[in-house]
């Protein structure tokens, strides 16, 4: 089978994106991860750029990957001095990377304009830029840098670039889309001309997303004769991202035939996005081809029926595949073969003609059109089919929240007290506590009334709240008087889950959600116990 190398970025052109800084530790766990993944070579920054990039291939030379190879990156060196004197490329020979990268201008205006040197001199940095880096490179890549824009404007000068890192004996060149505004039959030209031109030229491809088209022409080259393609895990990068590695590597591997991991490790694909983001504290793109949580996700009645029936129907590849998994929702577009599915993944084999079925299939849609969205708060529904089907057990019922909210002066921070009054089997508990805020104080008085019967409480927190007005007149008087719709995420060592509550009062709301969340904390940890009794018998 054909393979085309792939060439991980995030540790470089990632980091250039607006929101994501990665320290020299973070790094290092995500060069780990790549190189589980299995891509063929990893680019770890620009040790000529930061302390925090150098330290890293420090670190790496003790703990380098184990298959895949690292690629320090850099300039040419600065017209002002010479290849040998240049501080950029002498830190990139001693960072003691195996593979040096380096990028250089192949586009006129770029020359002339940014570097302001003439069009000759550049060709020199080029040639001896590579030329004194080749005896310290085990493998050393030209990234040409705006060449296809370069190409357009003057393909004679562009090419004579590519020319002089030939002469240098650079191993592969690497044609770049920096402003990510060239079209996929523009470059499928561009390449064709390219290989005519220099027939003797390894090519590689390097594309940005500015015109969303970043993956579409990665895809492009390799079908003109791009062998090595660059990207990032997620499309993380500057502007609006690089080419999408998530999306690349099952598109090479599944729908082109070629081979780009080792065998067996797509599978490790969606873990591996989501350790990255999880790494740079970034929220997970839902809506990711591939490897997106949303990706095979099924809401639509119809669909769902269907896909029941042979996935194929709404499935363009089987999930596992990309080690992403099928979900299906609950919302007002549910039909009976969505309740059917859930009640499967909590542990119901229920059958269509099941009274039941129709039961909370009714109630999803009645609570739905309340203001419930449980498409974002599953773990309330798997606690309303639980209880409607006689498994949930009542771990408290609560009698009464008083919460008084005083704001003495108007610098003054507002004092907030909650008292709880609520049942525990046959004991009544009696509980205040203050907090930041109300539903804060509501928490930490549901808490301390329930942590003497539950102490696995102790673990539980609140991860994220979201409040969102339900469209206005519609629903009560509108403006301030509107229902609300509160989310709250908890989560535990374990898991995090999601609940909803519903009232023109966000307080009521806040308390059927938060209600809902501990309810579900511990009927989970109450399954868990269950399923490890029956392992033990
Ligand atoms: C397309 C890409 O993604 S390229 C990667 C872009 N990434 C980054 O820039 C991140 C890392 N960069 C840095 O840390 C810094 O910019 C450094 C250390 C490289 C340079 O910092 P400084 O010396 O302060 O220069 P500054 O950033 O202001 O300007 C860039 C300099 O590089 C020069 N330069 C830019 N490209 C090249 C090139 N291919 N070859 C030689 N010199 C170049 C510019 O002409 C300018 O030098 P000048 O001011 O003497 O004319
Ligand atoms: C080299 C590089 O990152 C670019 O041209 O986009």
């Amino acid at each position: 089978m054909q393979t085309v190398q792939i060439y991980d970025t995030t540790l470089r052109d990632g980091t250039q994106s607006e929101e994501l800084t990665l320290s020299t530790e973070d790094k290092q766990r995500i060069a780990a991860r790549l190189d589980h993944l299995g891509v063929a070579y990893i680019e770890g920054g620009w040790p000529g750029s930061n302390p925090r990039d150098k330290r890293f291939f420090a670190e790496m030379r003790q703990h380098g990957p184990r298959t895949a190879k690292l690629a320090a990156f850099g300039s040419t060196h600065a017209a002002k001095t010479t290849a040998h004197a240049d501080e950029n490329l002498l830190a990139l020979v001693e960072s003691g990377a195996p593979v040096l990268t380096i990028f250089g201008k192949t586009w006129d205006i770029h020359v002339t304009e940014a570097l302001q040197i003439p069009l000759e001199r550049n060709l020199e940095l080029i040639r001896d830029s590579l030329a004194f880096l080749r005896s310290h490179a085990g493998e050393l890549f030209y990234d040409a840098e705006h060449f296809f824009d370069g190409y357009k404007a003057d393909p004679a000068y562009a090419t004579a670039c590519l020319r002089k890192a030939l002469e240098a004996r650079a191993d592969l060149l690497v044609l770049c889309d920096t402003n990510g505004g060239t079209l996929p039959g523009e470059i499928a030209a561009i390449m064709d001309a390219v290989r005519r031109d220099l027939p003797e030229a390894r090519l590689g491809i390097h594309a940005h997303n500015d015109c969303e088209l970043a993956v579409a022409n990665s895809l492009a080259a390799v079908e003109h004769g791009a062998v090595h393609v660059q990207g990032t895990i997620n499309g993380y990068g500057e502007r609006c991202g690089n080419a999408n590695l998530c999306s690349i590597i099952p598109n090479l591997e599944l729908k082109m035939g070629l081979s780009c991991l080792p065998d067996g490790h797509l599978r490790r694909l969606s873990d591996a996005s989501a350790f990255v983001s999880e790494v740079a504290n970034l929220r997970a793109f839902k809506r990711q081809p591939y490897i997106g949580q949303s990706a095979f996700t099924h809401k639509g009645g119809v669909h769902v029926s269907a896909v029941r029936r042979n996935p194929r129907t709404y499935e363009h590849i089987e999930p596992e595949l990309v080690g992403n998994k099928r979900r299906v929702l609950l919302s007002d577009l549910a039909g009976q073969a969505n309740i059917l599915l859930k009640a499967r993944q909590y542990g119901f084999d229920l059958d269509k003609d099941d009274p039941f079925v129709l039961e909370l299939l009714t109630e999803l849609k009645t609570r739905e059109e309340k203001g419930y969205e449980y498409s974002a708060a599953e773990a309330s529904y798997e606690l309303l089919v639980n209880r409607v089907l006689g498994r949930a057990r009542s771990y408290f019922r609560l009698i009464s929240v008083r919460i008084m909210d005083s704001v003495l002066t108007a610098d003054a921070e507002p004092f907030t007290e909650a008292t709880v009054m609520l049942r525990v089997g046959g004991v009544v508990e009696h509980t205040a506590a203050t907090g930041k805020g109300p539903v804060n104080a509501m928490d930490c008085a549901l808490r301390k009334a329930l942590e003497r019967f539950y102490p696995n409480l102790g673990e539980m927190r609140l991860m994220d709240f979201k409040v969102r007005v339900l469209s206005g007149m519609a629903r009560g008087s509108g403006g301030t008087a509107s229902e609300v719709r509160v989310l709250i995420e908890s989560g535990d060592s374990q898991s995090r889950w999601t609940t909803v509550g519903v009232s023109y009062n966000i307080i009521e709301a806040s308390r059927q959600a938060l209600e809902d969340s501990i309810n579900y904390k511990l009927f989970k940890d109450d399954q868990k116990k269950l399923t490890q009794a029956i392992r033990d018998i």
